[in-house]
């Protein structure tokens, strides 16, 4: 029950595999996807509009507006249940979180691609506490080009786990949840962020 460093070249990430009970994230896990106004957004590559291969939600503190893949999205306001997990993953990280963004990976078709979470709103610094809900996926970090001379790491992200990404983590990697072939249910994630003018 408590957050462990992982040994990565320019980065500062913490892992705490545990951080609910598998009775309280399962719990969290079934009411969050029948609760959530879930929402299949696109993004804009190469001038098409491709829908997200994810569901999506964003919960924060008023005026936390946050401009992802080109859309800008105002978020909705704390769920009781969302805030009270803020203020958990804020007493063990002893960083402090404005708003969540949600992902719910229905099967193994969905995913996330490659990319840094270095959006101007999030400073030049950020740190973003990421919780895992339901099923076990992997969870993957490798060297941003001109990156640190380090191999690719693979993390299997089980349920009421928490991995906090620190400064400098954003600036010198990269991470994705590629899709698998694996027959798995769905999994849901929250990173919690700070967003600048919250
Ligand atoms: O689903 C995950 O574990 C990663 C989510 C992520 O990278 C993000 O929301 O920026
Ligand atoms: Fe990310």
């Amino acid at each position: 029950m408590a957050l462990h460093a992982l040994p990565l070249p320019a980065a500062d990430l913490w892992l705490d595999p545990h951080f609910l009970s598998p009775t309280l994230a399962a719990a969290l896990c079934d009411d969050l996807r029948a609760a959530v106004p879930w929402e299949q957004r696109s993004i804009r590559l190469f001038g098409r509009e491709v829908a997200q291969p994810r569901l999506t939600a964003w919960y924060g503190d008023p005026g936390a507006a946050y401009t992802y893949s080109g859309l800008r999205w105002e978020p909705r306001p704390w769920r009781q249940q969302l805030d009270t997990l803020r203020r958990r993953v804020e007493a063990a990280t002893g960083h402090r979180f404005n708003s969540v963004l949600l992902n719910l990976y229905r099967d193994g078709h969905d995913s996330m691609g490659w990319h840094a979470d270095d959006e101007p709103e999030l400073g030049p610094a950020p740190t973003i506490a990421s919780l895992s809900l339901g099923a076990t996926r992997r969870f993957r970090l490798r060297p941003r080009p001109g990156g640190p001379a380090a191999e690719p790491l693979g993390l299997d992200l089980g349920s009421g786990s928490l991995l906090l990404m620190r400064p400098p983590t954003q600036a010198h990697w990269q991470h994705a949840l590629p899709k698998t072939s694996r027959a798995v249910g769905p999994r849901l994630n929250l990173t919690f962020r700070w967003v600048a003018g919250g």
